[in-house]
């Protein structure tokens, strides 16, 4: 799996924790990092959240982890990409029904809400989980992908 990352300089810290923690996962292929790559780097979340979701979109990366100081601007960002859905988490059963729900592909999280320990706990579970495209839910995420294809 390959997996893109990308922070906003209130989650550069965490952002670079993750990253290092996917780099040496056994499940995760690549790591593509969209920045930011130190705080002194103030570029707006949304240019970095979108660069990450728009790999993902395009199928460059499976997934992505993206951080802000919220997670909401980020998730904001990355579900108007065409095609990617995301979602703030920052407990564990949020973190596995976006999977086996709603089939998430980004997962956001806020620096200044969660800690390193919990993110990295939460990182590594979410890495476990895959969406069942014969589960009932399927039907209700394809709704979505159906009204995002109307207009
Ligand atoms: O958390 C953020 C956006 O959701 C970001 O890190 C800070 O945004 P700001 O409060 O608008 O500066």
């Amino acid at each position: 799996m390959t997996v893109a990352v990308a922070a906003d300089n209130a989650g550069v810290e965490l952002k670079k924790l993750l990253a290092e923690q996917l780099e040496g996962d056994s499940r995760v292929g690549e790591v593509l990092d969209y920045g930011v790559h130190d705080d002194s780097d103030d570029r707006a979340y949304p240019r970095l959240g979108l660069a990450a979701a728009e790999a993902v979109a395009r199928g460059e990366a499976d997934r992505a982890v993206l951080v802000c100081g919220t997670g909401i601007g980020m998730c904001v960002s990355a579900n108007k990409v065409e095609g990617v859905r995301a979602t703030v988490a920052h407990d564990s059963y949020s973190a596995e029904r976006s999977i086996k729900s709603n089939d998430c592909q980004v997962l956001t999280m806020g620096a200044r809400v969660i800690g390193p320990e919990l993110a990295r706990r939460l990182v590594d579970e979410w890495l476990g989980y895959s969406f069942d495209p014969s589960s009932a839910s399927a039907a209700k995420v394809a709704y979505i992908t159906d009204y995002e294809h109307q207009s």
